[in-house]
């Protein structure tokens, strides 16, 4: 089956994501590929992600898998961090001389979004054993940070502007 917007490709079901623009039949592809509906540009299906595997999870299954392999001698955070860099290199070679790219990925075959999920997932995979060997424990962490994101940009201040928080007068 052809997926329409990658959730096929990452093994997400249908019900894991909602119209927030109402239903899809009436809607049309502009020349950039962006969804349209009566020639205004409507946002594409939100997409949600499964419940698991959690981070912790993820960071379970990587310990064993390097454990299995008496790897954890070369999973320095020096190591991982590189090679997560390295990793993130392949998700923009993908990315690489198309011009702008239409969320949800509307022209990519089926084997480019698999390719794209694997690379992201060697990005997260290390991401999550960096933190792990930093002893950094990122579900926490994100909570906090987002919460400073909050107090740095709030939604009354900075609605639909993209300036950095630095560039705000007061
Ligand atoms: N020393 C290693 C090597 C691999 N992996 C795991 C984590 C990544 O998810 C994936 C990375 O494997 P590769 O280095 O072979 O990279 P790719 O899978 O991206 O292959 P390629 O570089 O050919 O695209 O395997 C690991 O934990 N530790």
């Amino acid at each position: 089956m052809m997926a329409t917007n990658g959730k096929e490709a990452c093994g997400v079901p249908d019900e894991a994501s909602a119209s927030v623009n109402g239903g899809a039949k009436d809607l049309a592809k502009s020349q950039n590929g962006a969804a349209t509906r009566n020639g205004e540009a409507v946002r594409p299906e939100r997409f949600a992600f499964s419940t698991e595997p959690t981070m912790e999870d993820i960071r379970r299954m990587q310990a064993e898998f390097t454990d299995e392999r008496d790897w954890n001698k070369f999973h320095q955070p020096r190591n991982l961090l590189l090679a997560m860099v390295g990793e993130v290199g392949e998700v923009a070679e993908l990315f690489q001389w198309r011009g702008e790219v239409a969320e949800g990925l509307p022209d990519w075959t089926e084997s480019e979004r698999e390719q794209l999920a694997h690379e992201l997932s060697d990005v997260l995979i290390y991401l999550v054993e960096l933190a792990e060997k930093c002893r950094v424990d990122l579900p926490r962490a994100v909570i906090r940070k987002m919460a400073l994101n909050r107090l740095k940009y709030p939604a009354s201040k900075v609605h639909g502007s993209a300036k950095k928080y630095t560039e705000y007068e007061d």
